[in-house]
């Protein structure tokens, strides 16, 4: 039971990388968020939660704080701020790296060529962290934005920045070296959410993993000859087993059933091989197990 005074407070990028995925993910959630221009605040309609909209970088120490109970923000952040909250989910979405680039004339020949450099980055942190598992003393210089510029700028030797296409660092002359932190938009917690506030979260995850598991999943439909039925069927993984009509025209059947995005390809090409007519593939909004 929700008790109706509680609600939770969710806190989420106001503008930025992770803004529009964020929101995005909720309305896939259907829970309801007025977004005004300039609004650092809003409630659902919908569902018991306050969205607070604010820089990513303050959130975990909200979080933390408990002036919000939850949060969406990238995993480098996390990390960076080394904050007391728990990670509770991953969020499928701002992927990217937390990398080491140097000049892409360099040769770069491993971890001890940073010995004695100066690396420009805005995760001092993760990246002294970093160096002391690899037993390299380098000198951290912390800036807080444009990183890709410093060495074209005599700034520093190397950078430690995100990436995710690579067209930064490509377009500033520079190239990745390393790779010291994969990333992605997580579901943060306060660790002491109360019965009330932990039965709302709890009913958030829910709905987060059913448009997540939707996403991964498509239902496919496909014509197959009765003849070839087993072989297809054999083929079909589903939530339990295949669904299979008897078509109007006899010797066909009709088969339902849900593939997942890793091996959809490499299964259409098998079906189709085995005499299946007709696939259609449709997305799934929703998929609870
Ligand atoms: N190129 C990218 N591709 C995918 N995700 C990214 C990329 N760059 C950053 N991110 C993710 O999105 C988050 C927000 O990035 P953004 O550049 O909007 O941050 P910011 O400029 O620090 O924003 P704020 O104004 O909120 O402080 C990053 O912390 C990271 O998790
Ligand atoms: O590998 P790429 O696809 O080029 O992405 C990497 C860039 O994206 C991020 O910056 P963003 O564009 O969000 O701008 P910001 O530096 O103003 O935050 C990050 O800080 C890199 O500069
Ligand atoms: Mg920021």
């Amino acid at each position: 039971m929700i008790n109706a005074n509680t609600v939770l407070k969710l806190a989420v990028q106001k503008s930025g990388r992770l803004h529009d995925d964020s929101m995005k993910l909720l309305k896939e959630c259907g829970i309801d968020i007025t977004n005004g221009v300039n609004k650092l605040k809003s409630e659902a309609s919908n569902f018991p939660l306050e969205v607070f909209f604010l820089r990513d970088d303050d959130i975990p120490q909200y979080i933390e704080d408990a002036v919000a109970d939850i949060g969406f923000v990238g995993e480098n952040v996390v990390y960076e701020k080394n904050k007391n909250v728990q990670v509770e989910h991953k969020l499928g979405f701002g992927k990217c790296r937390l990398s080491i680039a140097v000049d892409k004339n360099e040769t770069y020949d491993g971890v001890q060529y940073l010995q004695g450099k100066r690396i420009a980055t805005s995760y001092p942190l993760i990246l002294n962290d970093f160096l002391q598992k690899n037993n390299v003393t380098a000198e951290i210089h912390e800036i807080s934005g444009s990183v890709e510029i410093a060495p074209g700028i005599g700034l520093a030797h190397a950078i430690c920045d995100l990436v995710s296409s690579g067209s930064t660092l490509f377009m500033n002359g520079l190239k990745e070296a390393e790779t010291i932190l994969q990333s992605q938009a997580v579901l943060i917690r306060n660790k002491d959410l109360d019965e009330a506030q932990q039965t709302i979260l709890d009913k958030l995850l829910f709905r987060i993993q059913a448009v997540k598991k939707a996403k991964n999943n498509k239902y496919i439909l496909l014509n197959a000859p009765e003849e070839k039925l087993g072989e297809i069927i054999a083929l079909l993984p589903g939530m339990k087993s295949p669904t299979v009509t008897p078509l109007a025209e006899k010797g066909w059947h009709s088969v339902h059933s849900v593939l997942s995005e890793d091996t959809f390809w490499d299964i259409i090409e098998k079906l189709k091989n085995a005499g299946a007519q007709g696939i259609l593939v449709i997305p799934i909004e929703k998929m609870i197990i």
